[in-house]
């Protein structure tokens, strides 16, 4: 299929759309055939500082604004993006690669976080205290916590902003948005959206460029007072550094490197579903995908003859075509660092029971056959490092305080999974792993009524459910003496 060319080459700044200030741009490329699609403005710290002076401008008119004021324009955004669904989820795929069906429940899921927080914007409560003097009154407040830079990543280019944004704004906040490089024209069209809703000019401001730039101009900016974060736990590591100069409220969502644990009493076709729809989800190429799996020894045998049988099932290929189960990786490293999980894992005795081989049908992109190794051991890189690919490791275990000691040994804490039909185990395994999210028998237990994020180096922070907007907020009191 020839794939036309997406022509949008302007950021959103201030309400209107603008080439970077060195009039530079740089190419948009699709993962699927490594040809460019598109180009957008090449923004420096210049840009950068302008998006802020715009974000900062518009700050005490949004923040002044009521709940209900606040809840109206987020409703129109939500309804701007789904009526223009299919051509954001067009572009969606075209720029990061993944199967038109997981694009399209991107955008859902992307549209949801706006809705919910529309109604949150409502529910901003604060409280009176008793005080301890009968002639004072103490009064809480919560209010905006101000100027937010939202970084986002590549791998959830629509869901990954409003996720961050949704709540920002409803608390109101006023944002600048540096989407990933590789997947910059969605966070336009959500933009497209967000002007079409009719959002006041500077509320909502997106900046494409150089993420070392933008990024240092917005740490060192005191008018920035909180920065939201997606993306790898090294550069989370590194902004985490850069906000403490001017002490601005972080929210990081980093990497993950979740466990699949199958017990031998679970139902063991839901148990291989499950682990291939958490596995191989986005190309394997989501923060919560499963990066390790563990089968109690009793069922291991057919668990694997399973898992391998449904994995072979899987259809690779571009993602506008409707069969397309797994698409392409991101770029040729991501390829590279799953490729050298795999040699990695084989050198050390591991056996590819299915997949293993590019796959050499698409020229130009970086496309991967879904892999089950077996004959793992807990020393191979594919067992500390995050995978980032559609290669599954499949490990035995004993028993339960074996397996939860195995699972909880990483620096990760994201998400983990479980499948069991006992009821203890469930309890005893869900209050045991040290993981932001647990998904028992559940492999796809992202909402945006629950609150997403992370343990230990996965992050700080949490987004979505009414906890979500808490990270745009300060906490006054005012105590009155009468
Ligand atoms: N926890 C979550 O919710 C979540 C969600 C999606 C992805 N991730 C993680 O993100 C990683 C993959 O995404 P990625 O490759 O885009 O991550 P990345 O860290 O390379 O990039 C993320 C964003 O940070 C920007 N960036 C990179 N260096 C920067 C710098 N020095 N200063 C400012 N900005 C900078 C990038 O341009 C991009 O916009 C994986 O580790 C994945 O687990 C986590
Ligand atoms: O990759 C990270 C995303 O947060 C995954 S999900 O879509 O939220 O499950």
């Amino acid at each position: 299929m020839a794939y036309h060319t997406v022509l949008l080459n302007r950021m959103y700044v201030n309400g209107k759309w603008v080439r970077a200030k060195g009039n530079q741009t740089f190419p948009v490329t699709n993962p699927a055939t490594g040809k460019t699609i598109g180009s957008v403005p090449d923004g420096g710290k210049e840009d950068a500082r302008l998006a802020v002076d715009a974000a900062h401008a518009a700050f005490p008119v949004w923040s002044g604004k009521t709940a209900e004021e606040r809840s109206y324009y987020l409703r129109k955004w939500h309804d701007a993006i789904l009526d223009n669904k299919n051509e954001i989820a067009e572009i969606l795929v075209l720029e990061q690669g993944k199967p038109m069906k997981e694009a399209l429940g991107e955008i859902t899921y992307a549209a949801s976080f706006l809705l919910w927080y529309a109604e949150e914007a409502k529910r901003i409560y604060g409280e009176t205290i008793p005080a301890s003097a009968p002639d004072k009154r103490i009064l809480v407040f919560r209010q905006p916590v101000g100027v937010t830079a939202a970084i986002t990543p590549w791998n959830f280019p629509a869901a990954m902003i409003t996720r961050k944004v949704a709540p920002a704004l409803a608390a109101g906040c006023t944002v600048v948005i540096k989407p990933a490089e590789q997947t910059p024209l969605t966070a336009l069209k959500l933009a497209e959206a967000a002007e079409m809703a009719g959002f006041p000019r500077g509320v909502i401001n997106v900046v494409t460029g150089n993420p070392e730039e933008i990024g240092a101009a917005w740490l060192e900016d005191p008018r920035v007072r909180k920065i939201t974060f997606t993306g790898s736990t090294e550069v989370g590591k590194l902004l985490m550094k850069g906000a403490a100069d001017t002490v601005k409220k972080i929210s990081l969502e980093l990497g993950g490197h979740a466990p699949v644990i199958v017990f031998e009493d679970a139902d063991l076709d839901l148990a291989v579903q499950g682990t291939i729809l958490s596995k191989f989800r986005n190309a394997g190429q989501t923060c919560i995908c499963a990066n390790r799996v563990y089968v109690q020894e009793s069922i291991f045998e057919p668990f694997v003859e399973k898992l391998a049988e449904e994995t072979k099932k899987l259809v690779v290929g571009y993602g506008l075509e409707p069969e397309t189960q797994i698409g392409p990786l991101i770029d040729e490293s991501a390829y590279l660092k799953v490729k050298s999980h795999i040699e990695n894992a084989v050198a050390m005795g591991a056996k590819i029971v299915c997949g293993g081989n590019r796959v050499n049908d698409f020229e130009g992109g970086y496309f991967l056959e879904p892999t089950v190794l077996t004959d793992v051991k807990d020393e191979m890189k594919i067992m500390k490092e995050e995978t980032f690919g559609p290669v599954a490791p499949v490990l035995t275990f004993r028993d339960m305080e074996e397996v939860i000691e195995r699972a909880n040994d990483t620096p990760y804490g994201l998400a983990a999974y479980a499948f069991t039909s006992n009821l203890r185990t469930a309890f005893l395994v869900s209050e045991r792993l040290e993981y932001g999210i647990v998904g028992i028998n559940d492999p796809l237990p992202s909402v945006a009524q629950a609150p997403f994020g992370g343990f230990k180096e996965s992050g700080l922070g949490r987004e979505g459910g009414h906890h979500g907007i808490d990270e745009f907020l300060e906490i006054k009191y005012v105590s009155m003496k009468l």
